[in-house]
């Protein structure tokens, strides 16, 4: 989140030197907003079936998605590891906190095609300082899922900034998270789009214990009533794919429970061995790091990297529309490390001026390096 002095002053540069800019505070928008408070709030939605997902969210679930003792192994591995996991620390204004999980970050090997493993050692703002190669069963799982993805993506609308190269999505690294029990958690956010880019495709494996995933409008379509609220339970073994809009609408947390049902694991860690119950989830969560923003995030005046985000409010369109072309913008990310004082970086993504791309949209396909791709 961005540290409040930074935010304040990026607006105020902003609305001096851009027109358009004032459209960032429009009245009007939090005057409509202000009309449908007086509706009653609704409650989350869950949505208990892969149809349900479809019907009411841009994300795609499938059960059962590794061969069973894969996923098994998959667990044991990730759990075993997690307890030498660290808990991000960040600043949330002028606070230093804790995430209530453990998190780390693998790279995919260097492979021809899927970038500078140099370049994707970067997760959510953070310089990842010893990034890992997939281990042996997260390649395994990657070549189930790829597939899956790719399939799932040729099936739904495309958006005109989704990346036109070759491959249309590989995973090249993957965040990994484990939640302890059913007080462990992640609060409300919207990943950052720093590597991924405009609508990006995330897909989400979960494994262990079975864990709600809560997914909330930041704006309703609907101008008549509230942003929704849905909950979708992702038992182990599933993938949640996270099609674009994702991030562009909605944002998504991972709450606390008051109960949680134990994973007995279908084969034992030891062959012969006992079986135990857990009472973690592991998820990992596969992205794509395009190579057209891998390595190109501009610097905020703090000498770090900037975050991209969508505008999740439709502040700057003014209007929510799903036909509506997102904007996306380059903000200062240094509060979350420098005690919350940030230089207060906003700047709108230009994708033309910043040379990135092939996007989908664009008629004659050509990579960075000018081939045809
Ligand atoms: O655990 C999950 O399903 C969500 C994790 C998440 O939101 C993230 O890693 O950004
Ligand atoms: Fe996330």
């Amino acid at each position: 989140m961005a540290p409040k002095e930074g935010k304040g002053a990026a607006r105020a540069e902003a609305s001096a030197t851009s027109p358009r800019i004032s459209i960032l505070s429009s009245p009007s928008w939090s005057s409509r907003i202000g009309t449908r408070r007086s509706l009653a709030r609704l409650r989350p939605l869950t949505l208990a079936t892969p149809e349900l997902v479809k019907l009411h969210t841009p994300t795609t679930l499938r059960t059962g998605v590794l061969p069973s003792e894969l996923a098994c192994r998959l667990f044991y591995y990730m759990a075993g590891d997690a307890k030498f996991w660290p808990r991000n620390t960040y600043y949330l204004f002028d606070k230093l906190v804790t995430s209530p999980h453990r998190t780390t970050f693998f790279v995919r090997s260097l492979q021809e095609g899927r970038g500078n493993s140099a370049d994707m050692t970067s997760y959510n703002g953070k310089v990842v300082h010893e990034p890992k190669e997939f281990p042996w069963l997260l390649e395994e799982a990657c070549r189930v899922i790829e597939p899956i993805v790719l399939e799932e993506m040729q099936k739904r609308r495309r958006y005109p900034l989704e990346w036109g190269g070759h491959p249309a999505w590989t995973a090249s690294v993957a965040a990994v998270n484990c939640y302890e029990g059913m007080k462990e958690g992640v609060g409300y956010h919207a990943d950052a789009l720093t590597y991924l880019g405009p609508h990006c495709t995330i897909a989400s494996l979960s494994l262990g214990c079975e864990r709600r995933f809560r997914l909330r409008e930041t704006l309703s379509p609907d101008p008549v009533r509230e942003p929704r609220t849905f909950d979708i339970p992702l038992p182990h073994n599933s993938l949640l794919i996270m099609h674009p809009l994702t991030q562009e609408r909605f944002k998504h947390s991972i709450p606390p429970q008051t109960r949680l049902d134990v994973f007995r694991p279908p084969l034992p860690a030891l062959p012969g061995g006992d079986t135990r119950a857990y009472n973690q989830r592991i998820n990992i969560t596969f992205r794509f790091y395009r190579p057209d923003f891998c390595d190109l995030a501009p610097n905020c005046a703090c000498g770090l990297p900037a975050i991209l985000r969508p505008d999740l409010k439709g502040k700057y369109a003014g209007r929510m529309d799903p036909d509506d072309e997102y904007q996306y913008f380059w903000q200062c990310d240094a509060g979350k490390v420098n005690e919350g004082k940030g230089c207060g970086l906003w700047q709108l993504m230009d994708w033309k001026a910043e040379k990135r791309g092939p996007m989908l949209c664009e008629e004659t396909r050509t990579c960075r390096n000018d081939a045809p791709c």
